[in-house]
């Protein structure tokens, strides 16, 4: 059983747009992550045929709300099939546990995961919500919880990998987006590492969106990237 390394991020606005990338693809060089997005367009129906053709999928809906409805919506989540799901750490240590209870009751349970803080985000905005620790403090006490809550790893910045890495051991797991092969454009991402510098920083697995999906030939740039990265 292979474990590929690449998830490719299915940010369609349905199912028959995302279908068509999927085609092209190859359960053997990557995930499939399914976010809020395609998720609500199309619901579960089409992550179980994502299942059915083969492909891991990580279900990106980034749970968060009290102990009780994340752990029957991660129960729901884990019936459907999928290789990951997540929910955010900042939902706090009883919810997390309630998290990871539901999933471990799963037939097949998931990896479940945690949101530390969005590549999205600075330390600018984390203060205007009343943190004043700097940010990669910040991710590091989240992802220490996580931790300490019993998941199976976060979804952090590439950028945070090493320090991640370093304090809480190689068996976490390190979910990064924010990736680019060299000569690819940036798009709306500012904080972006190569593939290869990315798993070099810690990184386990490379949520990669519009360098595979936007490519003339989708296939060819998985193939590549997965070149890039072998051995690594
Ligand atoms: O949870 C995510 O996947 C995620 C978290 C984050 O902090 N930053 C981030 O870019 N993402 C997702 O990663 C994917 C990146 O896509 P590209 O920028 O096209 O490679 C998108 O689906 C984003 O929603």
């Amino acid at each position: 059983m292979t474990d590929p390394k690449i998830i490719v991020a299915l940010d369609y606005p349905d199912a028959a747009a995302a279908q068509q990338l999927v085609a092209r693809l190859d359960p053997a060089l990557c995930r499939l992550k399914v976010g809020k997005e395609l998720f609500t367009a199309e619901g579960p129906g089409f992550v179980s045929s994502l299942v059915d053709q083969g492909y891991g999928v990580f279900l990106d809906l980034k749970f968060h709300d009290i102990p009780n409805t994340v752990a029957k919506a991660c129960a729901a989540a884990s019936r459907l099939g999928v290789w990951m799901l997540n929910v955010h750490a900042s939902g706090g240590r009883a919810m997390m546990n309630a998290a990871r209870e539901a999933v471990e009751q799963a037939a097949k349970p998931p990896m479940l995961i945690a949101v530390t803080v969005l590549t999205s985000m600075n330390e600018a905005t984390l203060h205007e919500l009343g943190v004043s620790s700097p940010l990669q403090e910040h991710v590091l006490r989240l992802a220490s919880l996580t931790q300490a809550c019993g998941l199976d790893g976060v979804v952090c910045s590439a950028q945070e990998a090493p320090l991640l890495r370093t304090k809480l051991g190689q068996d976490f797991c390190l979910v990064t987006p924010g990736i680019r092969p060299a000569d690819a454009s940036l798009d709306d991402q500012n904080r972006v590492l190569t593939p290869a510098a990315a798993l070099l920083q810690g990184s386990s697995y490379l949520v990669i969106g519009r360098p595979i999906t936007k490519a003339a030939d989708p296939l060819a740039a998985l193939r590549s990237i997965t070149e890039e990265i072998k051995g690594l």
